[in-house]
C-alpha cells in the first residue's frame, strides 16, 4: 500500500494543492516519486509523446498495462493513477470493469476515465468493488474526432451545463476527483465550489484543488506543447547537446579514453597468451 490513498487526495481539498504529473516509464516515475508528487499518472497522452501519435485513439490496454507495470514498480510514495485508453470502457460496464481490473493488477492504485454522467453506472460498480475512479471533463482528448482538434470548453451555456453534469455525476457514483482540461478558469473555479471531491485542473487556471502536467511538456521533451503549459528545463535541449558532443567524440576519438577501458598492464603475457589461443584454433580448425 502506497503512502498517498484515494482518501488523502479527498481530505486535501480546500488545505493543500494536489500536485500530479505523468509518467510513462520506471526511471521517470522513480525521479517524479522522490520529487514528492502526490499522484503520478500514466496517461494516455502517451500514444502522442512516447508512440509519436497524432492523438491519443490508438492508445492499447496492452500498452497502458506495460507502462503502468513500468511505473508501479518505481513508486513507493505516490498515488499511482492509469488512464482507462479509448474503447475500453464505452462498450458495456462489463468491459470497463474488465480492463479496469488489468491496470490495477499491472500495479495502478486507482483508474481514470474520461467523462462523467454518461459513465456513471460504470464508476459506480468499480467503486463499489473497491477500484478508485477519477473523472475528467471539459476538453477529453477522446473525443477528438467530433471536436475537430483539441479546443477550449466552456464557453456556451451548453458546455457549461455538460461539464457541472459530468461533475455532479462523477461525485454522485464516488469518484474520488475530477480532471477538469482546457475549461475556462470562471467555469472550473465554478465546478470547483460545487462539487466536494477535488478538481485537478490543466489549462483549467488557478481556481482548482490541484494541478496536472504531462512529463515531457513541462520538461521541453515535446514539440507540440498546448498554450497552456510551463516549461520548467529543456532537458530536450540538454539531451541534444549530450549527443552531440557523444557523436563528436566519437568522430575525433576522444571517446573512450583511458578511464573507459581495459588493458594488459603486461603485454609479453598477453601475447603469449593471444598466441597461444591463435594455435588452437588453428589446430582444432
Ligand atoms: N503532450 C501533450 N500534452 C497535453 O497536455 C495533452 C496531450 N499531449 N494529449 C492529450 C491532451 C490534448 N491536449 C491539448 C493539446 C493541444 C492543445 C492546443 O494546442 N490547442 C490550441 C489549438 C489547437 C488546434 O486548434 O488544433 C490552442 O491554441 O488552443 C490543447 C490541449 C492536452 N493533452
Ligand atoms: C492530460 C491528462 C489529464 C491526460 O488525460 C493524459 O495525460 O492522458
Ligand atoms: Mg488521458
Amino acid at each position: 500500500m502506497r503512502e498517498i490513498t484515494p482518501r488523502k487526495i479527498i481530505e486535501m481539498k480546500g488545505k493543500e494543492r494536489i500536485a500530479m504529473v505523468t509518467a510513462y516509464d520506471y526511471p521517470s516515475a522513480l525521479i517524479a516519486d522522490r520529487a514528492g508528487m502526490d499522484i503520478i499518472f500514466v496517461g494516455d497522452s502517451l500514444g502522442m509523446v512516447v508512440y509519436g501519435e497524432e492523438n491519443t485513439l490508438n492508445v492499447t490496454m496492452e500498452q497502458m498495462v506495460f507502462h503502468t507495470r513500468a511505473v508501479a514498480r518505481a513508486v513507493k510514495r505516490a498515488l499511482v493513477l492509469a488512464d482507462m485508453p479509448f474503447g475500453s470502457y464505452e462498450v458495456s460496464v462489463e468491459e470497463g470493469v474488465r480492463n479496469a481490473v488489468r491496470l490495477i493488477r499491472a500495479g495502478a492504485d486507482a483508474v481514470k476515465i474520461e467523462g462523467g454522467y454518461d459513465h456513471r453506472k460504470l464508476v459506480r460498480k468499480l467503486v463499489r468493488m473497491g477500484i478508485p475512479v477519477m473523472g475528467h471533463t471539459g476538453l477529453t482528448p477522446q473525443r477528438y474526432l467530433r471536436l475537430g482538434g483539441y479546443r477550449l470548453m466552456g464557453e456556451t451555456e451548453e458546455e457549461i451545463e455538460e461539464i457541472l453534469r459530468d461533475a455532479r455525476a462523477l461525485e454522485k457514483a464516488g469518484a474520488f476527483a475530477v480532471v477538469l482540461e482546457f475549461t475556462l478558469a470562471d467555469v472550473s473555479r465554478l465546478v470547483t465550489e460545487e462539487v466536494s471531491i477535488p478538481t485537478i485542473g490543466i489549462g483549467a487556471g488557478p481556481y482548482v484543488d490541484g494541478q496536472v502536467l504531462v512529463w515531457h511538456d513541462l520538461l521541453g521533451i515535446y514539440e507540440n506543447v498546448p498554450p497552456f503549459v510551463k516549461k520548467y528545463a529543456d532537458i530536450g535541449g540538454m539531451i541534444r547537446l549530450a549527443l552531440e558532443n557523444y557523436r563528436e567524440d566519437v568522430k575525433g576519438g576522444k571517446f573512450p579514453a583511458k578511464e573507459h577501458y581495459w588493458e594488459f598492464l603486461d603485454k609479453d603475457d598477453f601475447r603469449r597468451k593471444a598466441g597461444r589461443a591463435l594455435e588452437k584454433l588453428e589446430e582444432d580448425g
